[in-house]
């Protein structure tokens, strides 16, 4: 029935919703005039094709009256044709609003508000945003948000890291993957996917300096976050503070009122640590800014001592870690100071789980053990619960489980022993042996006859200067040293061979290069501490360039850890450290991923020297040059006193080597039988990872991705065209919805839809579900009203004509506080309906694909009138669309509550264990955790439904 306009009723243009909130004045003889006065305009129409559609709001909506703080209507009630809205205010009060006094600014963003005004889009529109929806159900169903749009191979140890932390609400772990394997990447992936979750969006990454400018290239085109390099420079732009010496006429008060912290201006920030460790205002400043997220490089430097003197980058370290949720440490040598600086930074990470240093080291003699339960376990967990000692380590829940058989037990009980007596759940470390696939080490060794003025004063020297013999040939050495002229002959004999060279000093690195480029002629950069970023970046870059590259780079030590130099062919180790672990960095500067062909390591060395029986130690007693060395701290401590006293007297080392080849065998057996098999199991279970790599494979559907983005150009107004197989190149348009792509350059866009190509073509972007162009439009869509209701007409055979069906997309949500991270429990999916008007759901008969090959599109200038007439059946079908929203809101608040009560009931256990162990965890501790949980409890329950989107079929 059409509807009759009465003066004093709100209604709304259907082509022009920006008129506002219309009034009507008159409506006699078949006219009706209508004023808009949020534009101060009137209309007149006949009353029979008015494009007009009426405003009613329902119980529960907000309204707004001019000068009044937001309503929310609790009644509505009908007087002579216009309506009363009784509706409450903040306080609770309820005022009668005529319909009359409504503000006359009007924005209808919810999808039955629109389709009942007949704001409608485009059926085009409403394919695009259900298409969006879908997607961002599927990603985050799937896990695989955040996998997917890394420039990066899909390498399933890393894969499987990255996705096993980043399901933790906060995590703090330690990266500790042997070297070169991919740490950085494995950061990157999990920050990627919970910074796209939006679980965190403030990090900062802290770095030696010497890599602060490769991280930031390496989070910008292999994931797309754009950081900014924070330094003194930058800080003293914001805050300008003085030195002592200009202190003398500063007023300290007014001073802090004006003070502001450089921090908080950006979101994602890179930062040497080494600055910020000798800056304690610049450090206080970083804590006082509020991180989500810490990163720390080379986190073996924090170095901590038990007697309190611990370097000031641990102070800095440990004050961050108290006040950021999620902390991820990265080293490929944790032990490399020591067991004791391992455990430190352990208890950084988890301090319920480490509270007790001699607790720990005594766990490591039990790997063993726990390795074979395990083992037994995965074997066979009947046979296993025979065994007493089972009981001993396992709760009496998770082995109830086991015996009931249930599904998830075996899983459960062995990450419950990996997490509580293993190496625990915060370590992850992957070995070439268990990634495999990696070239073979080869060690080219150069005896030289020693200079004359070397052999006379050697048996004298310190140590240092006999492993660095530059140091006692005095100014000139570059002429006198053997190693020099070798060097020489190495580059002249392999001209197209690009050469790292790594020694230990400083100065030693400078005059070697300046040699060999000034009076050798030979294309060398050189790469050490006193160089500014940007000209070290510089010579690290001008070595990189295939074409035009330097053939030598002359690193100093700081050369030797972070920097990926995996395309030079050779290394040459100028002289050799005396820790092992160092010298594994060296080896790892060219043995890490993409490498490819043998790692052709040279050392030049005089005969008969302490540095002969230093690369005899390294290459028969820890076997170094053939495998990476995982032993080195353990070595250290058994060996490092007797070794430096028999380099340093030049007495024999064949004993010590053999002692040392024996104690090294047996120490990789047992780490081989305990620890490394806990770590490998815990770092990567193979099937998983592998699954998890072909579900990302699988995600990417490129064609379908290629059909969404020409989709997405043509409904934003954006040009397209074809540059080659799988890849399109983008620009905007003259009529482009400019909001949704600012990260659109004015000159366009070439992007790859190929994974391969994109890692061989940097200039080309990889575009992905997750590209950031990709996913501004996707929330643009999604979070506003863009194709969220529309009309067809459908013609199919069996239905009536004028039967109404409606299609809804519902999506749960929580409104909560994101540290409690809710969303993770949230279902994955949304509900699709197909509601007629018997109150049926042919959701199951009819998909939406289906339906949008039905569907027709309708005039636009009939949709007034029809809206009219359909109004009354079309308001009772959305009601039994809503009552059933309402059912499926129940039942998704149950499952969300479940899967929360799960994952809190298994974190709880986990407390009440490590609480046996760890006196620090009390009864408060316990009723902390518990609180959280009834808090978040409370928040699930609130649980409601978002109607996203609705499309009105009516049978013609
Ligand atoms: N999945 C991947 N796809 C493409 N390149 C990769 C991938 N993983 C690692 N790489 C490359 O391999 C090299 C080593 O990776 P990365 O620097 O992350 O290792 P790392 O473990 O942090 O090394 P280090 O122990 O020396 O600090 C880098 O050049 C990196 O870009």
């Amino acid at each position: 029935m059409s509807e009759p306009f009465i003066a004093g009723q709100r209604w709304i243009s259907t082509p022009e919703p920006d008129l506002g909130l219309g009034i009507i004045l008159e409506a006699i003889n078949r006219r009706v005039v209508i004023a808009f006065p949020a534009v101060e305009e009137e209309r007149t129409y006949a009353a029979d094709r008015a494009p007009l559609s009426r405003v009613q709001f329902q119980p529960g909506d907000e309204i707004n009256v001019p000068e009044l703080a937001p309503l929310k209507v609790r009644e509505v009630q009908e007087h002579n044709g216009c309506l009363v809205y009784f509706s409450e205010d903040a306080e609770g009060n309820v005022h009668p609003v005529p319909e009359q006094i409504l503000s006359a600014q009007i924005q209808l963003h919810s999808a039955k508000d629109r389709l009942l005004a007949g704001q409608l889009d485009h059926p085009r529109r409403f394919q695009l945003r259900v298409s969006t929806i879908e997607q961002r159900n599927r990603a985050a169903a799937n896990h695989s948000r955040g996998l997917l749009g890394a420039r990066v191979e899909l390498l399933p140890h890393q894969f499987y890291i990255a996705d096993s932390v980043a399901q933790r609400a906060q995590p703090r772990v330690l990266l500790a993957d042997e070297v070169g394997l991919g740490k950085t990447i494995e950061a990157g992936l999990i920050l990627h996917q919970q910074y796209l979750d939006e679980r965190i969006k403030r990090i900062v990454i802290l770095v030696p300096e010497s890599l602060v400018h490769q991280w930031l290239v390496e989070m910008r085109r292999r994931f797309n976050l754009n950081f900014s390099i924070f330094n003194e420079a930058r800080c003293r732009e914001i805050d300008p503070y003085r030195d002592d010496a200009d202190t003398i006429f500063f007023d300290e008060e007014a001073e802090k009122e004006i003070e502001q912290n450089p921090f908080e201006s950006e979101q994602l920030i890179i930062a040497s640590v080494d600055w910020l460790a000798e800056h304690p205002r610049r450090g206080q400043q970083l804590a006082d800014a509020g991180w989500d997220t810490l990163v720390v490089d080379e986190a073996h430097h924090l170095q901590w001592q038990e007697d309190g003197n611990s370097s000031k980058g641990y102070q800095l370290l440990e004050k961050l870690c108290a006040s950021i949720p999620s902390v991820l440490l990265l080293t490929a040598t944790p032990e490399n100071a020591g067991i004791e600086g391992h455990f430190a930074r352990l208890r950084l990470l988890d301090p319920e789980r480490y509270s007790d240093l001699n607790a720990f080291r005594q766990e490591q003699s039990s790997y063993s053990d726990i390795s074979e339960l395990i083992g037994s376990l995965q074997e066979d967990a009947t046979a296993a619960l025979a065994n007493p000692r089972l009981a001993e380590y396992l709760d009496t829940d998770l082995l109830s489980a086991l015996q009931q058989g249930s599904d998830s037990a075996v899983d459960d009980a062995i990450a419950a022993l990996l997490d509580r007596f293993g190496t625990g759940r915060s370590l992850f470390r992957n070995s070439r042996a268990s990634v495999g696939g990696f070239p073979a080490r080869r060690l080219h060794e150069h005896p030289l006859e020693a200079p004359a003025l070397y052999a006379q004063v050697a048996p004298e020297l310190e140590l240092a200067a006999q492993l660095q013999p530059e140091l006692v040939l005095g100014e000139d050495w570059t002429s006198s040293d053997p190693r020099v002229q070798w060097l020489e002959k190495l580059l002249l004999q392999e001209p197209d061979a690009r050469t790292l060279l790594i020694c230990a000093n400083t100065e030693t690195a400078r005059e070697l290069e300046l040699f060999m480029r000034l009076r050798r002629g030979i294309a060398s950069a050189v790469f050490h501490e006193e160089l500014s970023l940007l000209e070290r970046d510089r010579a690290a870059a001008y070595f990189a360039d295939p074409d035009d590259g330097a053939q030598l780079l002359v690193c100093s030590e700081i050369g030797s850890e972070g920097r990926n130099f995996q395309f030079a062919e050779n290394l040459v180790l100028f002289d050799l450290p005396l820790n092992p672990d160092l010298l594994e960095q060296r080896i790892g500067r060219l043995d890490r991923i993409g490498r490819v062909g043998e790692v052709n390591i040279h050392v030049p060395y005089y005969s008969g020297s302490a540095q002969q029986d230093l690369l005899s130690w390294y290459r028969d007693a820890l076997a170094i040059f053939d495998e990476p060395c995982t032993i080195g701290s353990a070595m250290v401590n058994e060996f490092d006193a007797r070794l430096q006293q028999c380099l340093t007297s030049n007495t024999d080392v064949g004993a010590l080597i053999t002692q040392g080849a024996q104690r090294a065998a047996e120490l990789r057996a047992e780490l081989h039988s305990g620890r490394n098999r806990l770590l490998e199991l815990n770092s990567c279970r193979k099937a998983v990872a592998q699954r998890l790599v072909a579900q990302v494979e699988e995600e990417q559907r490129s064609g379908e991705l290629a059909d969404y983005v020409e989709q997405l150009a043509d409904q934003f107004g954006l040009e397209h065209e074809d540059h080659s197989d799988n890849t399109i190149i983008l620009r905007p348009g003259d009529h482009m919805i400019s909001d949704a792509f600012s990260q659109l350059p004015e000159e366009g866009l070439t992007g790859t839809f190929d994974r391969r190509r994109a890692l061989s073509r940097e200039d080309m972007a990889f575009l992905t579900w997750e590209h950031p162009l990709l996913r501004d439009a996707m929330d643009l869509i999604a979070n506003g009203d863009f194709g969220s209701a529309c009309i067809a007409t459908l013609s199919v055979k069996g239905l009536p004509p004028g039967t109404l069906l409606l299609e809804a997309y519902y999506s749960p949500a929580v409104r909560a506080p994101v540290s409690l991270q809710l969303d993770r429990y949230l279902p994955t999916h949304s509900e699709r309906l197909l509601m007629d008007a018997k109150g049926r759901n042919l959701a199951d008969k009819v998909s939406h694909q289906q339906l949008n090959g039905l569907c027709q599109k309708l005039k636009r200038s009939l949709i007034p009138a029809l809206m009219r007439q359909i109004r009354d059946p079309l308001t009772e079908l959305l009601n039994t669309v809503e009552a059933q929203g309402k059912v499926t809101e129940s039942s998704w608040r149950q499952q969300a509550l479940e899967n929360y009560n799960k994952q809190r009931n298994s974190e709880r256990s986990r407390l009440q264990a490590l609480a046996q162990r760890n006196p620090d965890i009390g009864e408060e501790a316990l009723q902390h955790f518990d609180t959280s949980t009834e808090q978040g409890q409370q928040y699930l329950s609130q649980l409601q439904l978002n109607l996203n989107a609705l499309r009105l079929a009516i049978v013609s």
